[in-house]
């Protein structure tokens, strides 16, 4: 999954992943991440989910980071407001009151543009990753972020075979496999989402489930 893999999706609009209401699960698991309500919390791979706005709307400083600039710009634009553009190379900032996003690849972050990070959303981007992503992925949250902060991660699980991603499948294994070096990793929810899933039902998938992790920095 290249750049333009990803500006051709928003091109042609075929961005079903995005969701018109805030992420139940945000709303409903952050309380039990117990971080402070002022704490900066980073949405990594953020598209233009209303999560954004929930979490500032609970008295955090969020950052978020997208790569395509159209996403960016209609997070602001569809709430109607005017944010303050800022080319900081290789990315473009923009930003309003609590609310910034580095418009550029999450790759090119660096441990600068995310300090004092305290807690990080995790929807649907882990699992944009293709298999050989994901262990890159991981590895540079732990580079950008050298102390690991409480995470509240949302994975889909279906059989691969059925259809090719992105979204990708990542089992509970992997998930443990990836973060438990620095994570205490717990399931907080597994959710059978199939019937409610038209997508997945039309390409006859037998199985899809939602699952939702806490990630707490190990002792
Ligand atoms: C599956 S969507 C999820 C968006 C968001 N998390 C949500 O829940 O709506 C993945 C997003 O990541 C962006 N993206 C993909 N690769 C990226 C990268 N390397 N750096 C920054 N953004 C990226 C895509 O443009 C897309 O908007």
């Amino acid at each position: 999954m290249d750049a333009e893999f990803w500006l051709e999706r928003w091109q042609r609009r075929e961005i079903g992943w995005h969701q018109d209401d805030i992420n139940a699960h945000l709303q409903e698991y952050w309380p039990s991440l117990g971080v402070d309500s002022n704490t900066l919390v980073f949405v990594p791979l953020c598209g233009k989910t209303l999560d954004l706005l929930w979490l500032v709307s609970q008295g955090h400083r969020v950052i978020g980071v997208e790569l395509v600039e159209t996403a960016v710009q209609e997070v602001f634009a569809e709430q109607g407001l005017t944010p303050t553009v800022t080319d900081l190379p290789p990315f473009r900032l923009y930003q309003v009151d609590e609310l910034r996003i580095l418009c550029g690849d999450f790759f090119a972050l660096t441990p600068e543009h995310l300090a004092g990070v305290g807690a990080l959303f995790d929807r649907a981007s882990l699992i944009a990753f293709p298999p050989e992503m994901r262990q890159q992925y991981a590895d540079r949250l732990a580079t950008l972020m050298p102390v690991p902060v409480p995470t509240l991660l949302v994975t889909l699980e279906y059989a691969q075979h059925e259809r090719p991603g992105p979204p990708f499948s990542v089992r509970s294994e992997e998930v443990h496999a990836l973060f438990d070096a620095r994570y205490q990793v717990e399931s907080l929810a597994r959710l059978d989402v199939l019937e409610e899933s038209p997508a997945y039902l039309k390409r006859r998938m037998t199985q899809l489930h939602e699952q939702v992790y806490r990630l707490s920095p190990s002792p």
